[in-house]
């Protein structure tokens, strides 16, 4: 077994091999612009789920091993994201606060992101890049389903991340790497061991440097990994701090309620810098939870400022959005006073955060969320706006029993009552459950019948 390299690592290794050997409970966190953990914890428990707080960590809810998530209707309307245990702690320590901008350099499928965003209320500026095209999709999905309008994504090697894009006071670089730690929930072991780790040690020191290069003086950057291997996590640091001349240093952290242990001071015959004693490890035996490695670097105040980026204008005239939605949906005046339309493709219209300040380069792929599909006539509000408005609509707005779930989430076409259809003409509704909006639909009042235009590529569609 690769593992059995880090036995003189670890303080009992049966207890880890044992917890290897253990699904891994579910986690999930309240979207606080849709509800407070306590009434998330309310609707789980109509659902026979039994979830427990986790101490650590505000307004995330444990649940037992194998307890699926993915189909449920509060997950669709975006009500809480899963995420592992571990994997919370990178965002808890980088401690994002109102009004920074933010840069995740790794971002996606973009757990991490979507935790950044949250802290923020929906508000300021997250930039969130990847390198991978292909792994925006899912990162883009999480966004639109929680409703949050404050990030930006940027498709670019991090490791070249351009200094146009200006400083940051905050940094998340979740490297990536071997994901030893995941091995709770993944398989195979053929891509681990020291050479693997050694390959990606560089890719994670260039990722690392970027980073803080990127970063303003006295900003944090907090460098992370899913793995045990010392070659990507205490050598990374270790060689970090010896380029970088004092520029940076780690700050020890504690985070109550969770046990975490020291990084490791040597590893094959090398002796790190004493500052990697400061990094953050999570064995999986110590909190049930899989392996995560953590640290914070915070960037001398009087080191030399990055350069100053011009922030990007996205504003947009977009008589559409009003005309359209407030009408249609009767919703009130300021209900879209914060947002602001920044693009507007062949396709749609996209809000951002009217505070939102996303850089000029490298040109964001996509800004904000979009909300109207204005490529159809009529113009349809798209599951992402339908998600946002909801709450607020009064008219072409249709409320869901229970029992009318599963035909919506299959995508069938179902009877409606009179009074589950609020003012509705024949055409695009808002589909609403117990006030939180789960897509749109198409009212025909002749046949009182709702046809569901749920998204056939919904993340983790099941019928519920
Ligand atoms: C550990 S994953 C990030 C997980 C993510 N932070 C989350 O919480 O969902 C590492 C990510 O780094 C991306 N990546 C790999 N090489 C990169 C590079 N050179 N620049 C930017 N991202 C890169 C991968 O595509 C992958 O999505």
């Amino acid at each position: 077994m690769p593992l059995q390299r880090y036995r003189p690592l670890i303080d009992d290794w049966d207890a880890f091999a044992a917890a290897l050997a253990r699904p891994l409970p579910r986690v999930l966190w309240a979207n606080p612009l849709r509800l407070d953990a306590a009434a998330l914890a309310g609707l789980l428990r109509e659902e026979g789920l039994a979830p427990q707080p986790v101490a650590w960590y505000p307004g995330a809810l444990r649940l037992p091993a194998g307890t699926p998530v993915g189909g449920r209707w509060w997950y669709f309307a975006g009500l809480t994201h899963a995420q592992e245990e571990a994997s919370l702690l990178p965002v808890r320590l980088l401690d994002p606060l109102p009004g920074e901008r933010i840069l995740d350099l790794c971002a996606a499928p973009g757990g991490k992101t979507a935790q950044i965003a949250m802290i923020l209320h929906g508000r300021g500026t997250v930039v969130a890049n990847d390198v991978i095209l292909g792994r925006m999709r899912p990162l883009r999905a999480n966004l639109e389903r929680l409703g949050l309008l404050n990030v930006s994504l940027t498709l670019r090697d991090g490791a070249g991340y351009p200094n146009a894009a200006g400083a940051f006071d905050r940094i998340l670089v979740d490297a990536p790497c071997s994901c030893e730690g995941t091995l709770r929930r993944h398989d195979p072991l053929e891509r681990y061991g020291a050479e693997v780790s050694s390959r990606y040690a560089r890719l994670q020191q260039a990722l690392l440097r970027r980073a803080i290069a990127l970063c303003r003086p006295g900003g944090r950057i907090v460098y992370s990994t899913c793995t045990f291997a010392p070659e990507e996590n205490e050598a990374v640091i270790d060689a970090v701090l010896r380029q970088s001349d004092g520029v940076v240093r780690v700050v020890p952290q504690a985070v109550a309620g969770l046990r975490t242990a020291p990084g490791v001071s040597r590893w094959n015959g090398q002796r790190f810098d004493p500052q990697v004693d400061h990094c953050l490890r999570l064995w999986p035996h110590h909190n049930d939870t899989g392996g995560f490695f953590a640290a914070v670097l915070e960037k001398a105040p009087d080191a030399e400022a990055p350069r100053a980026a011009p922030a990007h204008p996205p504003q947009l005239a977009a008589p559409e959005l009003e005309t359209w939605l407030r009408c249609h949906h009767d919703l009130p005046p300021d209900c879209m006073e914060d947002w602001l339309p920044c693009r507007h493709s062949s396709r749609g219209i996209h809000v951002v955060q009217r505070d939102h300040r996303p850089p000029a380069r490298p040109e964001p792929e996509v800004m904000g969320v979009e909300v109207l599909k204005t490529a159809t006539r009529p113009p349809k509000v798209t599951t992402a706006g339908a998600l946002l408005l909801a709450p607020q609509a009064q008219a072409n707005v249709v409320d869901l029993e229970t029992a009318q779930l599963p035909a919506y989430f299959g995508r069938g076409t179902f009877a409606v009552a009179a009074a589950q259809a609020h003012r509705c003409r024949r055409g695009f509704v808002i589909v609403r459950h117990r006030g939180f909006g789960l897509g749109s639909g198409w009212y025909d009042p002749g046949a009182a019948t709702l046809q569901s235009l749920f998204p056939k590529r919904a993340p983790g569609r099941v019928v519920p």
